[in-house]
């Protein structure tokens, strides 16, 4: 029998402060969250700019998460090496930025940490499917990356269905939008990885906002 994999909540630290990261990331753990989620902008592959790999360097000696690293850039793989050295646990890319999926995944491989690969809400899920049986994780973006706080949108619950369908025991992550009144669609539909920024952040006690996302989410789950 096959087994849903385990819900994972993963707070945005691009909704925390970031002239207080190291301290949004302890205290994240410290309220339960699974994953420490970094968006990482290149102000190319999306109008925005955020962190790179020298962030990721200084933050590690600080935290014991798992750091989920969210690259929309150009040119994914000329950063593989510098993430790994950080000590990045995740190496997240964009389909749409690359046109060898397949040797960056190995490439991530190689340096020892976990591939995902992504696709933005205009892609379609075929794009993804050739190589969800080669990564650790596939996310299913749910706003136009970039920014957040934008609206989440449940049409993008089809290529979760498709993906889980074909993959039972892969990681489905979503991104954009997720808050308490949607989590258990998108659970429902068979993602098991939850990015939340402002709904958390903005919460009045973020560690119940964790704890709620995760029971609801949990309660989708047989
Ligand atoms: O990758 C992105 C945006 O591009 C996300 O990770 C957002 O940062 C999530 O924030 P909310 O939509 O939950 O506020
Ligand atoms: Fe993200």
């Amino acid at each position: 029998m096959t087994r849903m994999p385990r819900i994972k909540i993963a707070p945005s630290l691009l909704s925390g402060d970031f002239a207080m990261l190291a301290h949004e990331c302890q205290r994240m753990i410290s309220y339960g969250a699974d994953y420490l989620h970094m968006d990482v902008m290149d102000g190319h592959f999306v109008p925005n700019l955020t962190l790179g790999a020298p962030i990721i360097k200084s933050l590690r000696p600080h935290t014991k998460g798992f750091l989920d690293c969210h690259l929309m850039v150009t040119n994914p793989e000329k950063w593989v090496e510098d993430f790994a050295k950080a000590g990045a646990d995740q190496f997240g890319f964009h389909v749409e930025a690359t046109s060898d999926p397949e040797t960056l995944i190995e490439k991530i491989r190689n340096h020892k940490m976990r591939a995902s690969i992504t696709l933005k809400p205009d892609t379609p899920v075929e794009a993804v499917l050739p190589f969800c049986d080669k990564v650790d994780q596939v996310l299913v973006m749910t706003v136009e990356p970039g920014f957040g706080g934008q609206k989440f949108m449940p049409n993008m619950m089809e290529k979760v269905r498709t993906i889980r369908a074909q993959h039972p025991n892969l990681d489905i992550q979503v991104d954009g939008g997720i808050d308490t009144t949607n989590i258990e669609v998108a659970s429902k539909a068979g993602a098991n990885v939850f990015v939340a920024g402002s709904s958390i952040f903005n919460s009045i006690s973020p560690e119940a906002t964790i704890a709620e996302l995760r029971r609801l989410a949990e309660s989708q789950t047989n």
